[in-house]
């Protein structure tokens, strides 16, 4: 019935980030300082690579994009964050995933200072956030987690089911709605009875990627729906681009549906305004100041 409007949200935030960032100008005498690495040209990650860059300038802080060729090899990328970690300007590391075949993305997320892994990707935040300690959480789920909070207030007792168990959106969003006290169903493809299963869920997330899979008759009556995913359908005629898709038929969930994030102007935005939030978070930490509170 109605749409959530990620954009909005995610600018209310980046704002709130702004004053914050000025306020640890003044008593740093620096700014807050991103490092966003990309290996490669794909078109789609330079994109996002330059967005993050732009936003991460408009909220005051300092941005060092580092694009490496397409060869680079796994201990030149490991060199990479090393001198990144050490970096006393830099407060916040994000090496854009997929990497090339031929580096292990694991062994360079190890590499990673824990405390500037504003992805949040790293085992130590993996299982800080699992046990509940304090912790950088990535940034997709977490502006998850934000948009239905405040759609939602509680979410105490609701059943949420996530599509999806990735290690970078549905096993962190499965922890983050627990700690919430939501009843957490985790649901892939080996999952029997799918369509049933997300048709008993109050909250239903969906980070699947693969193109409108959710259907209509998959929601229940009255449901919050998050559509993590951001797909690029083939261009009805030469020389466009295809359109972006979520995860979720957005025509027919959006009439069952009581509230429903769209694609684009959902979830991407609010994944932005999230990884600004983490580098201020680890920005403050890393100088020994009291939590931004936000
Ligand atoms: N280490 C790492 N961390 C990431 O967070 C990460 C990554 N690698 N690799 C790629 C994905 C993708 N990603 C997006 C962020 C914002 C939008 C976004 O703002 N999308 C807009 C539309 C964008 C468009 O029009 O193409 C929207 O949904 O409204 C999309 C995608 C972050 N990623």
């Amino acid at each position: 019935m109605s749409r959530i409007d990620g954009k909005a949200v995610a600018a209310k935030l980046r704002d709130e980030v702004a004053e914050k960032v000025e306020h640890f100008r003044r008593k740093v005498g620096r700014a807050p300082g991103l490092a966003v690495v990309l290996v490669g040209d794909d078109p789609a990650s330079n994109v996002y690579v330059g967005a993050k860059g732009k936003a991460t300038v408009e909220a005051g802080m300092e941005s060092f994009t580092h694009r490496l060729p397409a060869a680079t090899s796994e201990g030149e990328l490991i060199r990479l964050v090393r001198r990144l970690n050490a970096d006393e300007k830099v407060d916040g590391i994000l090496v854009q995933l997929p990497l090339p075949d031929h580096i292990d993305a694991d062994r360079v997320i190890d590499a990673i200072d824990p405390k500037k892994d504003v992805d949040g990707f790293h085992v130590i935040n993996a299982g800080r956030l699992s046990v509940g300690q304090d912790a950088l959480v990535p940034c997709t789920p977490y502006g998850c987690l934000h948009l239905l909070k405040q759609q939602l207030g509680d979410l105490s007792g609701k059943h949420a089911v996530v599509i999806g168990r990735s290690n970078i959106v549905g096993k962190p969003m499965a922890q983050l709605l627990l700690q919430e006290n939501a009843t957490v169903t985790i649901a892939h493809s080996r999952t029997r009875n799918l369509p049933e299963l997300a048709r008993s869920a109050d909250i239903l997330v969906a980070a699947v990627g693969r193109p409108e899979m959710v259907k209509a008759d998959w929601i229940k009556p009255g449901a919050t729906v998050i559509d993590v995913g951001i797909n690029r359908l083939p261009p009805a005629s030469e020389g466009e681009k295809g359109r972006l898709v979520g995860d979720v038929d957005f025509a027919g969930a959006e009439s069952v549906a009581e509230a429903i994030t769209p694609v684009p102007g959902g979830v991407g935005p609010m994944t932005i305004a999230m990884l600004l939030r983490n580098t201020l978070v680890a920005a403050y930490a890393r100088e020994g100041l009291d939590a931004p509170g936000i």
